[in-house]
């Protein structure tokens, strides 16, 4: 075991500092997915983008032509860009930009914070809001000045330091179902996450800290499938939101067309988002949004020894559905929802 002292985070904020432009969106984007999720903003919130950050040109270059297409269809459809650089692994793999920008194994952590903050930065000068993964309790330290919607995965959400750390953040937090499939643990994690909370961490310089929260009122369920199969029928969304009122936890549902609820298969991620849709339509008003993994290119390829032969725009983790056909059911929902959605006035 070697220990390598890391920036602060005021030290990282410093040399890349938030500006006035990112900070208005930012704030902006979290006011509306707010509203959205208490239902004064009737628009369907749609969180796309890729599996996972590994060049950030390609990352730039995606939101260049996600917010064209953000812009069109906001005043019906809210798009927040998936900006993931932390990726929790069943057993070993890349775990992301943070953890080891260079793909290849050298963990060069500090230069992925600086990579991971810089890229957020250039996203939301561009005027695009970014949903991302907080998986290392220290990270959102660093960038959550910079984050819209956040997540808690399939493998953290049964965890207490996760559901602790959500307590304390500034964003609406999506709590995913459990691995198995059974929303229980994320209901169990929203009651957790809304709540008060005292636990152990670090403050803008580092320092070892007790850090006490006010809860998250704006944490909710993320519907994802699992080892049971997928669970974004009517029956299991009518559990889920029934389990939810049980425990008196927030009712929002967003359900990820993609991981168990498309068997990792980006051809069937199309499935899930048209059926949640059509529910919505059907008058469901629990169910929120979506969140569909995409990318420049559709698939996924394999990570080798040599990052210099990676394809572009195609995921190195999960496959994801491309472009175009990201641009057709986005269309399609426009189209389906219809002009009759009230919005808030600024
Ligand atoms: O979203 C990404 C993956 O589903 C998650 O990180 C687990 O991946 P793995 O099973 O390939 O490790
Ligand atoms: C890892 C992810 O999802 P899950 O936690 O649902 O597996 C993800 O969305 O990248």
């Amino acid at each position: 075991m070697s220990n390598n002292a890391l920036i602060k985070p005021s030290e990282l904020e410093a040399r890349i500092p938030l500006t006035a432009t990112a900070e208005e969106v930012v704030l902006d984007s979290r006011r509306q997915l707010e509203a959205v999720l208490n239902g004064e903003d009737e628009r369907f919130a749609v969180i796309v983008g890729p599996c996972s950050i590994h060049d950030q040109s390609g990352a730039l270059d995606y939101a260049a032509r996600l917010k064209p297409l953000a812009d069109r269809l906001s005043d019906r459809i809210m798009i927040v860009m998936r900006v993931y650089f932390e990726k929790p692994r069943t057993t070993v793999g890349w775990k992301g930009l943070i953890y080891d920008p260079n793909l290849n194994d050298t963990y060069q952590i500090e230069d992925g914070l600086h990579r991971a903050r810089k890229l957020l930065m250039e996203i939301a000068e561009t005027g695009l809001s970014s949903a991302t993964e907080f998986l290392d309790p220290i990270v959102p330290q660093y960038v959550s000045d910079l984050v819209t919607w956040a997540a808690i995965g399939a493998r953290t959400t049964e965890s207490q330091i996760h559901r602790q750390m959500a307590s304390g953040l500034s964003m609406p937090v999506g709590f995913k179902n459990g691995t198995d499939g059974d929303p229980q643990t994320a209901v169990d994690a929203l009651v957790a996450a809304s709540t008060p909370q005292a636990f152990l961490g670090i403050d803008h310089d580092g320092q070892a800290s007790i850090v006490e929260t006010r809860g998250n009122r704006h944490c909710h369920l993320v519907m994802r499938g699992g080892r049971s199969g997928t669970n974004f029928d009517a029956r299991s969304i009518g559990a889920a939101a029934e389990a939810l009122r049980k425990a008196d936890a927030p009712t929002p549902i967003v359900v990820d067309c993609s991981h168990g609820n498309s068997n990792k298969d980006h051809t069937r991620q199309h499935i899930a988002f048209r059926e949640v849709l059509q529910q919505r339509l059907a008058g469901n008003s629990d169910l929120i949004g979506v969140m569909l993994e995409s990318n420049i290119n559709a698939g996924a390829q394999k990570l080798g020894a040599d990052p210099a032969e990676l394809e572009y725009g195609i995921s190195i983790t999960d496959s994801c559905i491309g472009w175009d056909e990201t641009v057709d059911l986005l269309d399609w929902a426009y189209e389906a929802i219809g002009s009759d959605v009230a919005v808030p006035a600024d």
